[in-house]
């Protein structure tokens, strides 16, 4: 029986994991910041290996979920955008505006590219989360087979940022959805722009990409 059945509860774990996720973001932020003395470097290091030892005592594998997800109803705690435990997530959060997807987030110093600025990938990644969110919550679920993305101006580190997406066609399998990057004091003017297309998988597509995490193959 696993620790949640057990009665720990699924909400307790969920707190503790984004607990762990806001402690490793704080550490990640801090590390990307610091002009600390190199011995303090040194010592960091060896707390950081002891921190993380017991916890690579019980790994998932590559095929398994995480006991605290629900997969079908859209929690994934390790997300790399929006997940509240993963180290690497701002994290984005995203929430529905009638027809429009809005999210909010700010950059720290591990997503700069230009000094002081976000790196350009970053906004790309940013912005096929939010354009899959719009896609998912239109009701038509799909990846990402294109991208494109355009740059007019800088996004700026430690700035609560705001970002939209909607879908704008629906051709067969294939949604195409836009997005934007803006600030939350300036939404009018648009930093990055993107164009997403979308495809929603035919069964024998999900089966072969997902049987292994879904267990429908065996
Ligand atoms: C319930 C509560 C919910 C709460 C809320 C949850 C929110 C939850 C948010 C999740 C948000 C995740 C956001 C990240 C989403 C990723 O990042 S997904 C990861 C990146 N994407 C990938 O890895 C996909 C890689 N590509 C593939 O595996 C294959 O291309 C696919 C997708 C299986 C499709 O197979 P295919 O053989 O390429 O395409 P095929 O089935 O032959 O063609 C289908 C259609 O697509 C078109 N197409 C294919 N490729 C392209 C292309 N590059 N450009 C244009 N059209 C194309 C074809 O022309 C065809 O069009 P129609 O003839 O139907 O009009």
């Amino acid at each position: 029986m696993s620790e949640i059945e057990n009665g720990h509860g699924l909400q307790h774990r969920r707190e503790a994991i984004t607990g762990l996720g806001d402690a490793l973001r704080l550490l990640i932020e801090q590390a990307t910041a610091t002009e600390a003395p190199t011995a303090e470097l040194l010592r960091a290091a060896e707390l950081i290996r002891q921190a993380a030892a017991p916890l690579g005592e019980r790994v998932r594998g590559r095929f398994e979920t995480a006991a605290a997800d629900d997969l079908l109803g859209g929690v994934r705690l390790y997300n790399p955008v929006t997940g509240l435990g993963s180290a690497f997530a701002p994290p984005l959060e995203i929430h529905r505006e009638g027809d429009v997807a809005v999210g909010t987030c700010s950059l720290g110093r591990a997503f700069e590219g230009p000094p002081s600025f976000a790196h350009g990938g970053v906004s790309a990644m940013l912005l096929d989360q939010m354009l899959g969110y719009a896609v998912t919550v239109s009701g038509r679920p799909g990846m990402t087979v294109q991208l494109d993305t355009g740059y007019r101006q800088p996004v700026p580190l430690y700035t609560p940022l705001r970002l939209t997406a909607q879908v704008v066609t629906v051709e067969n399998r294939v949604v195409t959805a836009t997005g934007t990057i803006a600030t939350v004091d300036d939404p009018g003017t648009i930093l990055v722009r993107a164009t997403g297309k979308f495809v929603a998988l035919l069964a024998e597509q999900a089966q072969r990409l997902f049987g292994p995490v879904t267990g429908s193959d065996r």
